[in-house]
């Protein structure tokens, strides 16, 4: 298989690090620091980020990393370094074969701090660069809702390798989009899923194990023709896409049922597998631009499921520009039998603005 090995080190790197993002997830305190620009950081995804990181170094020490944190507050905060140290060292995978292979422990809190400053890579058109974002949906997980782990590699400006690891998404594909949403299950009964897809050989889903990787499963986008019987995912977030938009579109294209809320790329995966069937996100200003990590390993997933994903202008998400798709604006995903019905539902919505 095409990126085998790369798939591998991703499936374990991201799944190790959702053993630390999980025990982050079930503390009062998360260790929330407010970025400059007023987005929450909290101890798990500065440890998630250092995880992964290392597993690449260790496997591919020449490829660059797009991630979404840096280091400074914990170079500067002894007590938030010193927490993130202690769940660092207690996030290991049980089969020391899988641990072994992306590298074991890391070794020493200098290694721990410039394992998260290396993914300060430009990005851009040449070479291997991959995308993390250590947790996607920060707000998510701390409101106790869905939330991902997630790693792309990008070829040549191209995504080839795609890792979301969703702990609260049901295992099951066939659960109904609204337990997407909110899960019964536990991670005894089924909760904690792996989805992951190489560019031409299609996207998989996997329960979320402690150790090894479990058996994965092909994953297919619902086959959909009558537009009117689709349901729809967005943010929970009002000020990351614009409900209201996304609500007149829904009924310019006669969608009845109302639209399911659901915070990071779980929305991506959810779609992917069939649970729902259509993902908008359009612009709530003019300036934001939407960052590389934040999409490239759902739009694969989907796009290996058989779905469509542009923006909302019909381009397709251009992941050579750097750390942002300065490209882009917004990002419509669909099945393909109704994609280009509700893409020109959403030009014409946004041209009467
Ligand atoms: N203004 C604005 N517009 C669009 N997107 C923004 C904006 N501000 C932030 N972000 C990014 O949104 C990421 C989370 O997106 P979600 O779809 O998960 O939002 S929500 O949590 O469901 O509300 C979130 O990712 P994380 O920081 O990884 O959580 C941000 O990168
Ligand atoms: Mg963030
Ligand atoms: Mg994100
Ligand atoms: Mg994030």
């Amino acid at each position: 298989m095409a990126y085998g090995n790369e798939l591998t080190v991703a499936l374990l790197a991201v799944q190790r690090a959702t053993l630390l993002t999980k025990r982050v997830f079930h503390e009062k305190a998360k260790g929330t620091v407010s970025k400059d620009d007023k987005s929450p950081v909290t101890l798990g995804d500065f440890g998630a980020q250092a995880l992964i990181i290392s597993a690449i170094k260790r496997n591919f020490p020449n490829d660059e990393v797009v991630g979404e944190e840096e280091a400074s507050v914990l170079r500067a905060n002894n007590t938030l370094r010193e927490q993130i140290w202690d769940l660092v060292q207690g996030a290991r995978l049980e089969n020391s074969d899988a641990e072994d292979k992306i590298g074991g422990p890391i070794q020493s809190v200098e290694d721990l701090l410039d394992a998260i400053d290396h993914g300060t890579s430009a990005g851009g058109p040449k070479g291997r660069i991959w995308a993390l974002d250590p947790i996607d949906g920060t707000k998510g997980f701390l409101r106790g809702g869905q939330y991902a782990v997630c790693l792309a590699l990008i070829v040549d400006g191209d995504v080839k390798v795609g890792v979301l690891g969703c702990p609260n998404l049901p295992v099951d594909d066939s659960a109904p989009l609204d337990e997407n949403v909110s899960s019964d299950q536990t991670d005894e009964t089924g909760k904690g899923v792996l989805f992951s897809a190489v560019r031409g050989e299609g996207a998989t889903s996997r329960p979320l194990s402690r150790g090894a990787l479990q058996q994965s499963q092909p994953i297919r986008m619902k086959d959909l023709t009558d537009v009117t019987q689709a349901t729809f995912c967005e943010s929970v977030e009002a000020g990351h896409s614009s409900h209201g938009d996304q609500a007149e579109i829904a009924k310019l294209l006669g969608i009845t049922k109302s639209s399911v809320r659901m915070d990071s790329q779980a929305k991506y995966a959810s779609i992917a597998r069939g649970a729902g069937d259509i993902y908008l996100r359009l612009p709530v200003s003019k300036s934001y631009v939407e960052k590389i990590w934040d999409h490239a390993a759902g739009d694969l997933i989907v796009r290996e499921a058989g779905g469509e994903v542009t923006d909302a202008t019909g381009k397709s998400l251009d992941f050579s520009r750097g750390r942002t798709l300065s490209e882009n604006k917004g990002v419509v995903a669909a099945s393909k039998g109704v994609h280009a019905q509700v893409l020109e539902a959403v030009k014409t919505v946004l041209e009467s603005k």
